[in-house]
């Protein structure tokens, strides 16, 4: 029998309770498995000795392994290849965005610098979006709420995490009790990512978003919009039949009225596809009565995977004028990092990722 993460938290609750062992002594152990890469059960001090027996007979200190580490040229990205319990890889990826000085407007910046983990969700997705290389692998399985948090805990002992975005390989509302579970000890002791920091990158999935708030309040949303109208949006992502434009929009409308939070709207620049001057109006008459942050996206090449090009510069930032200029939506552009790792959105693939990762550190 597989032993399980002890970062599963309704697992290790649930057999400390059978077992009549106090769950208050769950966070120490998650602190203990934190700064300790290497240890047996019985090095963590003060437990009951049922625990020790108890964690020794169920559990693993982490069921998942860095098999590898690649860092960007520029040493801002460092995407983390993890080895899961049954063989499959999943990515991480670190990205310190002021992590140069750690400096806050010229000054240190208070608890030094932050990171983002962008964290994966599944091996593989089943949505099959066209531009994405997680999607061309198809879906292989969910990964547990302990496998979603043991990437925190490994990308912790290399930089003090402060944000967490699910977009990395999967979509996070397709393995929807997993990814609450993990949030509630992501947002517990002793991690305490507050979940403001927290954002869940979604495709659209209309059934989980209508939930989330109630389930796990004050978290980001960020939605994979890509195109302003059904007809394009069905070409370069198949899953928008299943979850039509107008019913996401009315999706939305609702979880902003509950959660009063702005949306982040993800837009992919397609050159010739959604990038003409009439998307950019056709997308700010959809979004003006949100409160939403639009983030134009550059498109990060696949391989031979996926047949688009980025849009022009000059097409980017008319793009964004139209936005900003008639329809006052706050717009922005996003700067890639960590593409000569595959560390940006959508490169994340683990087809062949063992060979890959050897072929670099040949470089
Ligand atoms: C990989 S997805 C994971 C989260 C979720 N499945 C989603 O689609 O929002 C994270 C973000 O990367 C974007 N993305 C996918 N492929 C991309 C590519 N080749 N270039 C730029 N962004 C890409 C997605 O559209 C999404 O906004
Ligand atoms: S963009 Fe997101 S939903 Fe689409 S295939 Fe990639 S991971 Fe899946």
């Amino acid at each position: 029998m597989a032993l399980k993460s002890v970062f599963d938290s309704s697992v290790i609750r649930a057999e400390f309770d059978k077992a009549g062992i106090n769950t208050r002594f769950i966070p120490l152990i998650w602190k203990y498995v934190i700064q300790n890469p290497d240890f047996n059960w019985e090095d963590i001090p003060s437990l009951p000795s049922s625990a020790y027996t108890l964690l020794g007979a169920k559990f693993k200190t982490l069921t998942s392994v860095v098999d590898s580490v690649l860092e960007s040229n520029d040493g801002v990205t460092t995407k983390l290849l993890i080895k899961l319990q049954n063989g499959a890889f999943v990515e991480c990826v670190i990205m310190r965005y002021d992590s140069s000085l750690g400096k806050l407007n010229g000054k240190p910046r208070p608890g030094g610098p932050r990171s983002t983990l962008c964290v994966s969700s599944q091996v593989g997705c089943k949505m099959g979006c066209t531009f994405c290389a997680t999607g061309s692998m198809g879906f292989k399985n969910n990964l547990s709420s302990g496998e979603i948090v043991e990437q925190l805990v490994h990308a912790s002992r290399l930089s003090t995490i402060r944000n967490i975005v699910f977009m990395g390989m999967g979509e996070p509302l397709n393995n929807y009790s997993a990814l609450v579970e993990a949030i509630r000890t992501m947002t517990a002791s002793p991690f305490q990512i507050s979940p403001r920091k927290i954002t869940v990158s979604t495709v659209g999935i209309i059934h989980a978003i209508t939930k989330l708030h109630n389930d796990v309040p004050n978290l980001n949303l960020a939605v994979s919009l890509h195109a302003p109208v059904q007809d394009i949006r069905c070409k370069i992502m198949p899953a928008a039949r299943a979850f039509p434009l107008e019913k996401l929009m009315n999706a939305l409308q609702e979880y902003q009225k509950k959660s009063q939070q702005k949306i982040f709207i993800e837009y992919i620049m397609l050159d010739g596809v959604n990038d003409e001057e009439q998307q950019a109006h056709q997308l700010g008459k959809l979004l003006e009565t949100f409160q939403v942050v639009v983030n134009l996206i550059p498109f990060n090449p696949i391989g031979s995977l996926s047949q688009f090009t980025t849009s022009t510069n000059q097409k980017v930032i008319k793009f964004q004028k139209i936005l900003r200029g008639i329809y006052d939506i706050r717009t922005t552009v996003r700067k890639e990092m960590g593409q000569d790792i595959s560390g940006a959105c959508g490169q994340l693939v683990a087809v062949d990722l063992k060979k890959f990762y050897v072929d670099r550190r040949d470089d």
